[in-house]
């Protein structure tokens, strides 16, 4: 069985007279799941920093790379599997943590549906701290697929280390930090429709269901004191000081969400951290960079294969998973992609858009000459001259 197998799938269930369901096309994908979505989702989850310019340019930079056919190979037999903390997984892709994946199904329990995709198809799951239900039953809904916390470090400290310790029992394998995010980007889209999802109450259920935070609120809290209370506690701008208590905090792997220069690398790994996730934030905090994409080498290089590295923003198909992989990454997470198929298509929806990009990749991989992880680095690409 490989990935490639889906197309197979897919071509007899047409012969079969069932033509496939969800779109094959990110453009198609993304316009219709906008449509299914309630108006005052669309900005949030669409939209991005500034004029967006650092949004489109992650996309774009994936066609500045040319990935190079090898013929004589023998690419029949390939090996997509990648180890990752201890777990192999037979696919390098992963979910990447969205706050409001929880309020993209109708149901309002998206973050349990992202979870039973990842049960459907063995990517993990890197689950928010702004989910609609509580981690407990997000992780219970993932079974046994390999699922990772998402967490943005609140200024309450306790609050902090019961988040964490509340992900290390529930069985999460790592704690995934997210640095860029301690205060929200300037976003016209949402301002200029008033739209910020977490000020109404949503996806805070991590923060109602936890004994700290309760102790902050007081019991039976009105909804006002539930958002104010989060507003007060949400953003702690993380520094190199506070890697050491973060780090005390648990023994499971910790992983740097933002991480974009070669010395932020390097100082993170020498810091105790286990593993560098380059990422804008998928152009959503800060306008006016490069492309996640460009800053990947440097990253990679300067991790010199010390620890994983993790790489999200703009990855949309089976190639850009590949040139994202050729340029050194251990593992490439997907945002937008998942959550509009969930919205459009729910749990099928989004397993289908996680399937086509693996079948995608492994096809790319197949048909250029690449067979397995090793084959791919630096020289399966050339940069096209712009
Ligand atoms: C609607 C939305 C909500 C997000 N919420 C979070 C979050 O809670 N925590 C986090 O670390 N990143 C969050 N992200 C960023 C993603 O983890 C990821 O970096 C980004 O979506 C990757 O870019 P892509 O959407 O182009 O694939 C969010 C992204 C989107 C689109
Ligand atoms: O929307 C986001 O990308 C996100 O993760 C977030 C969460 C809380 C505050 C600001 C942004």
């Amino acid at each position: 069985m490989s990935f490639g197998d889906y197309q197979i799938e897919l071509y007899l269930g047409a012969l079969g007279g069932v033509l496939p369901a969800h779109p094959f096309d990110y453009s198609d994908l993304e316009a219709r799941a906008l449509a299914a979505l309630p108006p005052e989702l669309r900005t949030y989850v669409a939209g991005g920093a500034g004029d967006e310019a650092t949004q489109r340019a992650n996309v774009a930079a994936f066609q500045r790379y040319a990935l190079v056919p090898r013929m004589l190979r023998a690419p029949a037999e390939r090996d997509l599997s990648v180890e990752l903390f201890g777990r192999t997984l037979a696919s390098p892709l992963l979910l990447a943590p969205v706050g409001v994946v929880g309020i993209c199904t109708p149901d309002q329990h998206g973050d349990v549906h992202a979870a039973e995709v990842a049960a459907a198809t063995g990517v993990p799951l890197i689950g928010s701290t702004l989910m609609s239900d509580p981690l407990e039953d997000v992780a219970a809904a993932a079974g046994d697929a390999g699922k990772w916390f998402q967490l943005y470090t609140p200024r309450n400290r306790d609050l902090a280390a019961s988040l964490v310790q509340r992900a290390e029992k529930a069985g999460y394998e790592a704690i995934v930090i997210t640095l860029d995010t301690w205060v929200p980007g300037w976003r016209p889209r949402d301002l200029a429709s008033g739209n910020f999802p977490q000020l109404r109450g949503k996806a805070l259920a991590n923060y109602t269901s936890d004994p700290v935070f309760r102790e902050m609120t007081g019991p039976d809290p009105d909804p006002g004191t539930v958002v104010m209370t989060w507003v007060g506690t949400f953003g702690h701008p993380v520094t190199w000081e506070d890697l050491p208590w973060l780090r005390s905090l648990t023994d499971l792997p910790i992983v740097l969400k933002g991480i974009c220069h070669p010395d932020d690398a390097r100082r993170a790994l020498d810091e105790g951290a286990d593993g560098i996730y380059c990422s804008n934030h998928g152009g959503r905090q800060a306008n006016g960079g490069g492309a996640a994409l460009d800053w990947l080498p440097d990253v990679v290089t300067a991790v010199d294969g010390r620890a994983p590295v993790v790489f999200d923003s703009g990855v949309r198909t089976g190639a850009d998973v590949v040139k994202a992989l050729a340029l050194g990454a251990d593992a490439v997470a997907i945002g937008r992609p998942y959550v509009y198929g969930l919205a459009l298509g729910g749990v099928p929806g989004a397993v289908h858009q996680v399937r086509a990009l693996q079948a995608e990749a492994d096809l790319i991989m197949a048909v250029d000459g690449y067979p397995t992880l090793a084959d791919l680095g630096p020289d399966a690409l050339r940069r096209i001259p712009s």
